[in-house]
């Protein structure tokens, strides 16, 4: 499970708590605290990695199970990666805003404090209230890609606009500890009817400079795969990619060929299994 909990006593004294969990044949989760006693508890922190509905129901239960053994308790949540974030808006008539829905669902559950790293948009920022660690603060931390940047002079490349904003922050960190990085922006063209990515733009003479590719999230890989191809079309030298939520949903074989190295945090996986000759890997392990 991927979910672990801490107990703060009343003495101030800490303990990692077990959670038995398991799944009843029909499908639905259960969880039970074990050797519980709340008495003596005062607080509780959760650390979830919430990729599945399973680990989201699996958190809700958990967080009951405290609230009932223990009543009063104050628990706040460690949530790296905000599952759902990235359906911030209905963009076709008849969809769900999943956002809104996911937001719900952990303000009912009564945290007292929940804490994420770098949410999709101001949307779910809005929503959720939490406090956040920013792409900038994660970046600075990663002495592995200043190093990548410093050695290659690279240039930071927002992929669309929504990443543009984070990426000025990124770069204005960057300059504080002495690292001079030019910005570039591309965009993505995407289908207006089923969203869809078209193609990717770039207005920028690239050919022969190393480049960053900085985002929230790589999932499928589609739009660092569709920016990479175009980055080589223009004659870049290099293409490096920092995403803070390594999904990668398809492995990380079809960046292969087109991006020469990947940055990523231990926000969603301890750390990524992919087996890669071509791509270079790097892992920022900040959850445990
Ligand atoms: O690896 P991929 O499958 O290409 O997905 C990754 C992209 O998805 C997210 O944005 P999204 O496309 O949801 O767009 P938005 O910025 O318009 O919200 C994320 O910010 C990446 O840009």
């Amino acid at each position: 499970m991927d979910i672990s909990i801490e107990l703060v006593n009343k003495d101030a004294t800490r303990q990692a708590l077990t959670v038995e969990q398991w799944q009843f044949a029909g499908g639905e989760q259960h969880v039970r605290l074990a050797g519980f006693d709340g008495q003596q508890v005062q607080s509780a922190i959760i650390c979830a990695r919430l990729q599945s509905s399973d680990a989201i129901m699996q958190l809700l239960l958990i967080k009951d199970a405290l609230d009932r053994a223990a009543p009063g308790i104050q628990v706040s949540l460690q949530l790296p990666y905000f599952p759902y974030a990235r359906q911030d808006r209905v963009c076709v008539a008849g969809e769900a805003f999943s956002a809104a829905v996911m937001t719900g669902l952990l303000r009912n559950a009564g945290f007292s404090q929940i804490r994420c790293w770098d949410l999709h948009s101001a949307v779910s920022e809005q929503l959720l209230e939490a406090e956040q660690v920013h792409q900038a603060q994660l970046v600075c931390q990663f002495a592995q890609l200043k190093q990548w940047l410093q050695t290659h002079q690279a240039a930071l490349l927002a992929p669309d606009k929504g990443a543009s904003h984070k990426i000025a922050k990124v770069a204005d960190a960057l300059s504080a500890a002495g690292i001079e990085a030019e910005v570039f922006q591309a965009n993505k063209r995407r289908d207006p009817a089923t969203g869809a990515i078209l193609a990717s733009e770039l207005n920028a003479d690239v050919a022969g400079r190393s480049l960053l590719i900085l985002d929230d999230i790589c999932d499928g890989g589609r739009t660092f795969i569709e920016l990479a191809r175009l980055l080589k079309q223009k004659g870049a030298a290099r293409v490096g990619l920092y995403v803070t939520h390594g999904l990668f949903s398809r492995g990380i074989e079809p960046l292969e060929g087109l991006i020469d190295a990947v940055f990523t945090t231990d926000s969603v996986c301890p750390l990524h299994p992919f087996e890669s000759q071509i791509v270079e890997l790097h892992t920022l392990k900040l959850f445990e």
